[in-house]
């Protein structure tokens, strides 16, 4: 199968998460009409209605008011902002041509445990086309990967990425190494590029015990055990990033869902959303911490993202990304909203400060690394590509003073751009599928 025209791909794809809204708005329809005969008030996340029939599960969702621990912007002001204002320039923002191409090292090779058999991308490889020989490696025909095969990969076809390119996006941006990564961002013969709009971050059927080693060993073996109710705001800060984009992993899992499997009928599985996230008020507490952190490192770098170059050979699109871009971070009624979203500024454990962010960023190595551990192609994909994208927030927030460009310049890649602003439209579109699906977990 050959490259997909730019065309096909934007005609296919909103469609696909038009659909999945278009669910959940119908999901909600209902929800509304059903509160209504039962004579309770509408749906609203924040201020959910109790009647005793329902109060088990509303109950713990009322809790999420005032202030965002660790933040400086409340529940209610950031879950309006997010809707009104940032949910859909995002959405907008990464169909464009310069966010939509990610460059990675797909194959795994796990540094911590021996290969258990389950990841042998580099056997099943499907022209990974290195970026030295790009555009000319379109010409490659890119090879499905056999999904009898499981040697190949972890659980259903979907967690396969497809690898098809548009070849007009390669320009010249720095090539640096983010500290706080494990994969070398300018290792470009270990890499290749993939359109995310083509691999949706969705349920893929990599579960188990595979999976949920991933996790232990990012919340155990890297001292965020007790994370939550760590008094050093630092391990505190690390643990909850981490948490809120499992969050934010699991509301993706669980709103773009394989409900049946023989009709191959997907859309939201509002039970499981509720199993794996509203039940549990400290992962959507989470959830807007990491979202106000990632935001803050995006609004912090507004000078560098404001200027940086996002041509990609599409006059149009490309002007549009950067109007879009603008609208982010040089908005006003964000900036007067909510102008500090997280005060990196707190972050200090007394005398040892330094050593502990000289900890934290070797333990976020380690979580990085542990990417390459992931035994579904897809998972990984977008585990990596949200990793870079939190690593280039801790980079922007504590590597450099953005205000002091002599002596500490901002230099971001472009993937890692891409990383970040990506990252940020996941959380973003996870708040508005708690805001959606809190209502209707009474109705289960
Ligand atoms: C990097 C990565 C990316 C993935 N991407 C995908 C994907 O795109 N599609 C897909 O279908 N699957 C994906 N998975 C798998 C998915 O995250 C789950 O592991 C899987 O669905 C099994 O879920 P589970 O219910 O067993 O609990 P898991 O989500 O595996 O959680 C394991 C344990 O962690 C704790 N926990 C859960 N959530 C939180 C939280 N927010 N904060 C703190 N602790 C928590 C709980 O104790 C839970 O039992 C990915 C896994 C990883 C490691």
């Amino acid at each position: 199968m050959g490259p997909e025209a730019p065309h096909r791909e934007s005609k296919k794809l909103p469609k696909r998460r038009a659909w999945i809204w278009n669910g959940l708005i119908v999901a909600a329809l209902v929800a509304i009409v059903a509160a209504f005969v039962a004579g309770i008030r509408g749906p609203s996340f924040l201020t959910p209605s109790i009647t005793p029939s329902n109060k088990s599960r509303s109950c713990q969702l009322q809790k999420l008011k005032g202030v965002i621990e660790d933040c400086c912007c409340d529940y209610e002001m950031v879950d309006t902002i997010n809707k009104e204002l940032l949910h859909p320039v995002l959405q907008e923002l990464v169909k464009k041509p310069f966010f939509r191409y990610f460059k990675v090292k797909l194959w795994c090779d796990c540094p911590f445990w021996p290969d258990d058999g389950m990841c042998h991308l580099r056997d099943c490889s499907v022209c990974e086309c290195p970026e030295s020989e790009f555009p000319e490696t379109f010409k490659c025909q890119p090879k499905r990967l056999s999904v009898e095969d499981p040697k190949c990969q972890e659980g259903k076809p979907e967690a396969a990425v497809d690898r098809t390119v548009d070849h007009k996006v390669l320009n010249g941006w720095a090539e640096v190494d983010n500290p706080w990564t494990y994969d070398d961002e300018t290792d470009n013969e270990q890499m290749t590029y993939v359109n995310l709009l083509l691999n949706p971050e969705k349920y893929t059927g990599y579960t188990g015990p595979s999976a949920r080693k991933i996790w232990k060993a990012i919340y155990e073996e890297n001292c965020l055990k007790d994370g939550q109710n760590d008094s050093c705001t630092e391990r505190r800060v690390l643990y909850k990033l981490i948490s809120g984009l499992h969050t934010s992993i699991s509301a993706h899992v669980a709103a773009d869902y394989l409900l049946d499997e023989p009709s191959n009928y997907w859309g939201p599985n509002i039970s499981l959303f509720y199993e794996r996230v509203l039940k549990f008020p400290e992962r959507v507490q989470n959830l807007f911490f990491t979202y106000l952190f990632v935001l803050r490192a995006v609004t912090k770098a507004a000078d560098f993202l404001s200027q940086a170059d996002y041509s990609t050979g599409n006059a149009i699109e490309d002007n549009e990304t950067c109007s879009l871009i603008v609208q982010i971070v040089m908005n006003k009624r964000l900036q007067k909203a909510c102008p500090v979203p997280f005060n990196e500024a707190q972050l200090s454990c007394g005398a040892d400060g330094v050593q502990l962010k000289n900890q934290m960023q070797q333990h976020f190595h380690n979580i990085s690394a542990l990417m390459d551990c992931v035994g579904c192609e897809k998972c990984r994909l977008w585990g990596k590509l949200q990793i870079l994208g939190l690593g280039t927030a801790l980079k922007i927030l504590f590597s450099v003073d953005v205000h002091d460009s002599h002596t500490h310049p901002l230099d971001l890649q472009h993937n890692e751009v891409i990383a970040l602003i990506n990252l940020l439209s996941r959380l973003s579109e996870s708040l508005q599928y708690v805001h959606m699906m809190a209502p209707l977990v009474d109705f289960l």
